[in-house]
């Protein structure tokens, strides 16, 4: 099990509005086409997806299968042709309620770690006085407290996959939009920020959509598994992942007799949509 990151504090800041009790995420009858006429092409639904506060939902479907045009719609950097998207009741608008992150860090190169966080906490309107202690919370939130003055080359890939994380968790989101965060990483880094995500997005009740080609991460992370078919990608299995939130090691986790049954049904099922 990797260490716990340092301090038991929740993402800084007010929680983003959510509304008057409805879900977090509603998606209805949604679609995303690409291109026109004969060489249009149908990326995605329709699809119904409703994801309640607290609830982390793994995405998971084969390649091409529109899982990353489900999160471009969600975080309104995309319309879809047809359908809605309601966060918190509400067409999603970049930057709000929203944090996302990429497979690539997508870090300012040219400043510390520290700066790296306190540029999206002015962009989301903290004041000055209030950046540096806030910076601090999210760096240790993360497990980064000592390395806040290092360049962003002066850290490792994993290291720098735990700022975006923190930069994204900066505004307070309502929601988390994970695409494949752990794609790039080896497979130990990969495991140890895995058991972090999971220990923190508990503790917190950070609700979260989480993307990903792995079963045996999506399976591990979250609490609902949502499948997609093949191209265009509709919702063929969502299921809920009844393990236990706490008391357990990760490698208990991963190797007891009810991960691995969840495991087989999610594999199955990407294994009977996969062309
Ligand atoms: N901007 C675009 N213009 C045209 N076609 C696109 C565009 N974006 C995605 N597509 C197509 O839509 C389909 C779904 O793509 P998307 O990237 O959402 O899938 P994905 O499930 O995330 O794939 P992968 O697992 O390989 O990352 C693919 O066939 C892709 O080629």
């Amino acid at each position: 099990m990797a260490p716990e990151p340092a301090t038991t504090a929740a993402p800084a800041g007010p929680p983003a509005a959510l509304g008057d009790g409805g879900p977090l995420l509603a998606i209805s009858g949604v679609t995303r086409r690409y291109g026109r006429a004969a060489r249009a092409v149908t990326a995605l639904g329709p699809l119904d997806l409703r994801v309640d506060p607290g609830e982390f939902v793994a995405v998971v479907g084969p390649s091409g299968s529109g899982k990353s045009t489900l999160l471009r719609l969600v975080a309104g950097f995309d319309q879809p042709s047809s359908g809605t998207v309601r966060l918190a009741g509400r067409p999603p608008v970049p930057g709000r309620g929203v944090g996302v992150v990429f497979q690539q860090p997508r870090l300012f190169p040219w400043h510390t770690v520290r700066q790296n966080i306190a540029v999206a906490l002015r962009w989301a309107g903290v004041p000055a006085a209030e950046r540096p202690r806030r910076t601090a919370q999210l760096l240790a939130l993360v497990g980064l407290g000592e390395l806040g003055r290092r360049r962003v080359w002066e850290v490792s890939g994993g290291q720098q996959q735990r700022v975006a994380i923190a930069r994204a968790l900066a505004t307070a989101p309502a929601l988390l939009l994970l695409d494949e965060p752990f794609a790039a990483l080896d497979a130990l880094t990969r495991e140890r920020l895995q058991e972090d995500i999971r220990a923190l997005t508990r503790r917190s009740g950070q609700a979260a959509v989480f993307v990903t080609h792995s079963v045996a991460e999506a399976v591990f992370l979250a609490n609902r598994v949502v499948v997609l078919s093949d191209r265009p990608g509709r919702v063929v299995l969502d299921l809920e992942i009844p393990l236990p939130r706490t008391g357990v090691t990760a490698d208990e986790l991963r190797g007891s007799a009810d991960f691995a049954a969840l495991h087989g049904e999610v594999a199955a099922a990407v294994r009977a949509t996969a062309r």
